[in-house]
């Protein structure tokens, strides 16, 4: 059994645990740790941007979200860390999820919602190009800059370790220049997506992964207790003061020895 240390005890570059033990109290826990991204963004910039996964993440991340109505939704910027390159209402599609478990029921602009460009299915280097190209719109001022910097990046952790669209031993794990990149051959279907970047994820603010149940508990085990393997998770190293959290039930933790943290008050952050 871990201990549990009071918050910060680690070092900056070493993530920090949150354990809870139900997925609802992670999923409380997560809509206050956004909701403090959020506010921090608020007080610099005019909007709040952030990049959200598919897969188990959007229902824990919508149930306790839905019906705050403290949030300021016309100001969030809304991108994907990947997306499956298929059409918007496909089963398969990150936006979908998201709009089900989310969008649908806050009032986020539809038009700060950035989607994938629908009418290049069958071009997913066009569909790449054409979400960086929102990236750039968004995030490039007047300067130039090297890579665009999210406020808060929301990632799952598959049962192989991948995140995003990066999966293990995949050629995409040595993209160092691009923003967003392209792929035909997921092992995951479907297997065409696009995806954001190592050093996107890397010069974000905040990278979160949130997993539950004990379906992760061996890959939980081995992305935080041995990350020297090199799963596409482990990978993630937020360039400081940016920082990695991990939000995870105990279910998931079943196996992990890694310190947890307290989850405090997020106003914190
Ligand atoms: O394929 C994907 O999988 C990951 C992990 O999904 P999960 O269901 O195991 O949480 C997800 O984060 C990613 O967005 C998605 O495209």
């Amino acid at each position: 059994m871990s201990s549990e240390a009071p918050a910060p005890s680690k070092k900056a570059t070493e993530p920090i645990l949150y354990g809870f033990p139900s997925t609802d109290d992670l999923s409380q826990a997560l809509a206050n740790f956004v909701l403090a991204a959020q506010d921090e963004a608020l007080k610099k910039q005019a909007t709040f941007k952030i990049a959200i996964s598919g897969g188990s993440l959007p229902k824990v991340l919508g149930k306790n979200l839905i019906g705050r109505s403290d949030v300021p939704w016309n100001k969030w910027e809304v991108f994907f860390a990947d997306e499956r390159v298929v059409p918007l209402d496909h089963e398969e599609s990150n936006f979908r999820l998201n709009d089900e478990n989310l969008f649908t029921h806050v009032p986020i602009p539809r038009q700060n919602i950035h989607v994938i460009d629908t009418s290049k299915l069958d071009d997913p280097e066009a569909v790449a190009d054409d979400y960086e190209k929102q990236l750039v719109a968004s995030f490039v001022g007047s300067s130039s800059i090297a890579f665009p910097r999210f406020d808060l990046v929301l990632l799952g952790i598959g049962p192989d370790g991948h995140t995003c669209s990066l999966f293990p031993g995949h050629p995409l794990l040595n993209e160092m220049d691009g923003w967003v990149a392209w792929l035909d051959d997921s092992p995951k279907p479907p297997p065409t997506r696009i995806t954001l970047t190592y050093p996107v994820l890397n010069h974000a603010h905040r990278v979160a992964f949130v997993s539950s149940g004990e379906s992760k508990q061996e890959i939980m085990e081995k992305v935080l207790d041995h990350p020297e393997e090199g799963l596409p998770a482990s990978r993630v190293k937020v360039i400081s003061p940016g920082r990695v959290y991990f939000f995870s039930d105990e279910a998931a933790l079943g196996r992990v020895k890694y310190e947890r943290t307290k989850f405090e008050d997020s106003s914190k952050l």
